[in-house]
């Protein structure tokens, strides 16, 4: 059979995704490293990997016989694009990133569980769609969290992101023959009115809504950029962040297609 360059799906199967049309539930979590795919096993119960293709690794489970999907974006912009478009093609109705970010907030220690509210604009390859529109979360994601997290006993903060398609320079790390123009870049972070950085975000939101899907973000502080500090021991926070998705995907209403 002959692929089409424009469009290059092979019958029902993903370009990039390891999966094929009817694989997939119609939720599906979105961390960035594909080894917190296999962490969802616990969350989730019956948890089995469907594949694993470059930086895409796939699996589902279960929450109270509600089935759940996990899918790893990889580092940044244009995989997350890839992995949004793919799922929504797949079938899959609500995304939800499961990240981990850089706070800027002193007060956002490392290990914090946030929601995103919405990401700035400008930082990656979210950029093609909808320019220089600021990226919402659904708000009735947000909400869900919120409860959730009150329930789980879980605090949850609520954050704007900027998503950055860069985590040296474009981070405000320094480099070797870089330190002032790291030091500048940081100081534009710190005053563009977000309290953490990642670098996937922005995109999920702005190309979920481009392709019809419900999304939403939920990011733990991996590290704190204006107090310097980074967490060694991040397997239970990440593990505390999955809990809040999975139970948080359980409730969502059904997300009916355009
Ligand atoms: O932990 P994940 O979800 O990958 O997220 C963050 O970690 C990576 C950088 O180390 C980037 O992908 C950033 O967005
Ligand atoms: O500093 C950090 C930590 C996690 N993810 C990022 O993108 N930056």
């Amino acid at each position: 059979m002959t692929r089409s360059a424009r469009d290059p799906w092979r019958e029902d199967t993903a370009p990039h995704l390891p999966a094929r049309l009817g694989d997939l539930p119609p939720v599906c979590l979105l961390p960035g490293d594909p080894a917190r795919v296999d962490l969802a096993a616990g969350v989730l119960d019956d948890f089995e990997i469907l594949g694993h293709n470059r930086e895409f690794r796939l699996g589902a489970g279960t929450l109270d016989g509600v089935r759940i999907a996990v899918c790893s974006t990889g580092i940044g912009g244009p995989s997350a694009e890839i992995t949004v478009v793919e799922l929504a093609r797949l079938g899959v109705r609500t995304v939800l990133r499961t990240g981990g970010m850089g706070a800027l907030r002193e007060d956002l220690a490392p290990g914090s569980v946030c929601a995103v509210s919405g990401a700035v604009p400008g930082g990656g390859a979210g950029t093609y769609y909808s320019p220089g529109a600021f990226r919402t979360a659904s708000a009735d994601v947000l909400a869900r969290l919120h409860d959730q997290a009150a329930r789980l006993g879980i605090p949850l903060t609520e954050v704007r992101v900027a998503s950055i398609d860069s985590y040296y320079l474009g981070q405000g790390r320094p480099l070797p023959g870089y330190e002032t123009q790291a030091a500048h870049r940081f100081k534009e972070l710190q005053s563009c009115g977000v309290d953490g950085v990642d670098m996937e975000t922005e995109t999920v939101l702005a190309v979920a809504r481009a392709v019809g899907l419900r999304a939403g973000a939920l990011l733990v502080a991996h590290a704190n950029r204006a107090t310097d500090a980074w967490l060694e021991d991040y397997e239970p926070a990440q593990l505390a962040m999955l809990r809040l998705a999975v139970h948080t995907a359980r409730v969502l209403e059904p997300y009916p297609a355009g």
